[in-house]
């Protein structure tokens, strides 16, 4: 019989750590690995399952916030470290975990990243959005013209200190971002002590400090060099070119890669597009309407006809119902609906990734009036998050 019990000190979150980290097939934390996860455990939000006194599934939430299509900014659930130990897998223990951990989340929006692509559509998560790695051939890279700012190197202690600030008041600029947390700030600064040549450059701009990047190179046998591009935050368009400026003329590299926007528009930096090379697409955001009428609301919609949706929630039934999504707002009614959409698959198409008329030439879904819905919620700019989790 599977018990899902909310934890609260210490020993708990070791163990809940250990059992995370086996269903990945990674050993326990070590003593000072231990230092550096526990700031991750925020209390209230870390479940586990239990069989007795075993411990055998976790997930956990940290609290954020979250940009949606419009600019407005949500409270936010990043859900994390979902593991079953395998001699309980397929038994029903993460539908058990997830069913509590939704009926508890403070938020009305959750999201995640999913190890595989199958787990979590049962749960309402849907794939809302996604990200494109990116080659640049460093050798042959030229963007025309001069930085309109400054850039500086930090030392470590000086990125430690200044980069949760600096994001912080960059703030959020494209729906699906998200703010971070004191954790991921630990998390990120151990990794980059294992990466030890770890590089943080700062941008600055009339204003002060708008952007920032952290990378890494790396050198293989037949001495090539790979710059891999960790972050790349910044609050406006000179700072984004002057950073991609910095990055394509420092030495010895033959090689960028970077993950992106789908339409982040780097190709056009370069006097020669066909330096940039697609070299993956992967989806980034898995997005969780917990509160959907609060989320409708939370967006802005495109200039067309209204349409009403009906939204099926098994999990979470006070989402059933029929929304009538207009311009100028949303609003629960009764009349027929034009499409019949379950909860995952309107996150899936919330952030604009993803319309509609696709879910509807795939089958996954039923409706008409196609065109409106699909204007409705049409976009200027895919989602991307860019903090991994
Ligand atoms: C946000 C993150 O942390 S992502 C990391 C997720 N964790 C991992 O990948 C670690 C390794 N895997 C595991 O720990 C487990 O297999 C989990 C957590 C993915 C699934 O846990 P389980 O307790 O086995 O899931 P549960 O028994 O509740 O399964 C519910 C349903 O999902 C299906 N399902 C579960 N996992 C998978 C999967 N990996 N692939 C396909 N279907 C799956 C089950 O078959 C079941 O379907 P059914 O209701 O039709 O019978």
């Amino acid at each position: 019989m599977t018990e899902i019990r909310v934890l609260h000190d210490e020993a708990q979150f070791r163990a809940h750590t250990t059992v995370f980290r086996r269903a990945m097939h990674m050993g326990p934390p070590s003593d000072d690995d231990w230092k550096v996860v526990l700031p991750s455990y925020e209390p209230e939000r870390v479940l586990a399952a239990f069989d007795g006194d075993e411990m055998i599934g976790t997930t956990q939430s940290y609290g954020s916030s979250l940009m949606v299509p419009g600019g407005a900014v949500v409270p936010h659930a990043a859900i994390s470290r979902v593991g079953v130990r395998a001699d309980y897998t397929r038994r029903g223990v993460l539908t058990a975990l997830m069913r509590e951990q939704l009926s508890k989340l403070p938020d009305p929006v959750a999201t995640l990243r999913a190890s595989e692509g199958r787990i979590y559509g049962r749960f309402g998560y849907g794939l809302a959005g996604r990200w494109r790695t990116v080659e640049v051939d460093a050798k042959r890279a030229v963007i025309a013209g001069a930085m309109t700012g400054r850039v500086r190197m930090l030392g470590q202690d000086e990125a430690d200190k200044l980069l949760p600030e600096l994001h912080e008041s960059i703030g959020l600029t494209r729906p699906g971002q998200i703010s971070r947390w004191a954790g991921w700030w630990a998390r990120a600064r151990d990794r980059k002590t294992e990466a030890e040549n770890s590089v943080t450059v700062v941008h600055s701009g009339p204003d002060g400090d708008d952007g920032f990047i952290t990378y890494k190179v790396t050198t293989d046998k037949n001495w090539k060099h790979e710059m891999s591009i960790k972050d790349f935050v910044c609050a406006n368009e000179d700072a984004w070119r002057d950073l991609w400026i910095y990055v394509s003329r420092v030495d010895l590299v033959d090689q960028i890669e970077v993950d992106v926007a789908l339409d982040d528009p780097v190709s056009w930096l370069f006097e020669d597009p066909r330096v940039v090379h697609t070299k993956d697409i992967f989806d980034e955001i898995w997005l969780r309407l917990v509160d959907v009428p609060r989320m409708l609301a939370a967006r802005t919609y495109g200039p067309a006809e209204p349409v009403v949706i009906e939204v099926r929630d098994t999990l979470l039934p006070a989402n059933d119902g029929r929304y009538r999504v207009a311009p100028d707002g949303v609003e629960r009614v009764e009349d027929q609906p034009d499409i019949t959409i379950p909860v995952d698959l309107l996150g899936a198409v919330y952030f604009g990734d993803t319309t509609f008329s696709q879910l509807v030439a795939t089958k996954r879904i039923e409706g008409t009036r196609l065109a409106d819905a699909d204007a409705l919620f049409a976009v200027p700019c895919k989602p991307f998050c860019g903090t991994f989790f």
